[in-house]
């Protein structure tokens, strides 16, 4: 049975404690009936304050939680300042002890070859909570909005980046110019995502609110990737009254 539950919030900050909340309630839980959790990661705005305060924990036990982390771009050094890799590393790697870290490495030589290995280290276990932003354009991950259906059959892929989606990154000064954003990168599939156990969306900010109209309120269609969560078991989306502001 799908089920997404919809929270609107005062603003980023109460979303990114509420979010810490869950994510630790359920850790420990999940941590009571098995020896160890999967944690799969977002990167972006919406989750900087949210890991901030999830990392401060000290009522979960990181020793039995394993890492591994939804996308990133492809011919970027792991040590490039907008890599996902360095965004990881500082603000969550570097601040607790985890039983394991499993980065997607963008700067392969072999991408296809690197899509297969992640996806053996994504199906070694069942992945127990994956925490996901928007795009202004709808994205999941990398997953660009597309004509086709979500039919992937494999669980990472190598991604086309769309103009958009590049431009944004341009605009939060990730990058300096357009040229510098890498036009591909490599991405966990809708599939994958949509056979995590529990899910937190975040989405926060003026500029999310079209989308999250869109999201929430249209058919559910791969032109809007992240509508697919209105599928999913087990969903939150947290928003704050500006990306909730067309609702
Ligand atoms: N590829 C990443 C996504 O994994 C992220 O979740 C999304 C939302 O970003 P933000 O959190 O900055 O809104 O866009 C980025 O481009």
């Amino acid at each position: 049975m799908s089920s997404l539950t919809v929270q609107i919030h005062e603003d980023k900050y109460a979303v990114s404690a509420e979010a810490a909340r869950i994510t630790q309630n359920y850790l420990m839980e999940t941590l009571n009936k098995q020896d160890e959790a999967t944690v799969l990661l977002a990167t972006g705005n919406s989750q900087i304050k949210f890991l901030e305060a999830l990392t401060d924990s000290r009522k979960i036990d990181w020793s039995r939680v394993n890492f591994l982390h939804l996308d990133e771009y492809l011919n970027i050094d792991k040590d490039h300042p907008a890599s996902f890799h360095t965004y990881l590393r500082a603000k969550v790697e570097n601040k607790i002890k985890a039983k394991s870290f499993n980065y997607l490495l963008g700067d392969t030589l072999e991408p296809l070859q690197e899509c297969i290995r992640y996806s053996k280290l994504l199906r070694r276990r069942q992945v127990d909570i994956c925490f996901l932003g928007v795009g202004v354009n709808g994205h999941l991950a990398f997953n660009e909005p597309q004509a086709e259906n979500f039919n992937d059959f494999d669980l990472v892929k190598i991604v086309e980046l769309d103009l958009n989606t590049r431009c944004s990154q341009v605009d939060q000064n990730y990058f300096q110019s357009i040229e510098n954003v890498p036009k591909y990168a490599l991405t966990v599939t809708i599939p994958m995502i949509l056979s995590v156990k529990r899910i937190l969306c975040l989405a926060t900010g003026e500029n999310k609110a079209k989308i999250v109209k869109i999201m929430l309120q249209n058919n559910i269609s791969s032109k809007c990737p992240s509508s697919i969560l209105r599928q999913h078991s087990d969903t939150t989306l947290l928003l704050d009254k500006c990306s909730a502001s067309l609702l």
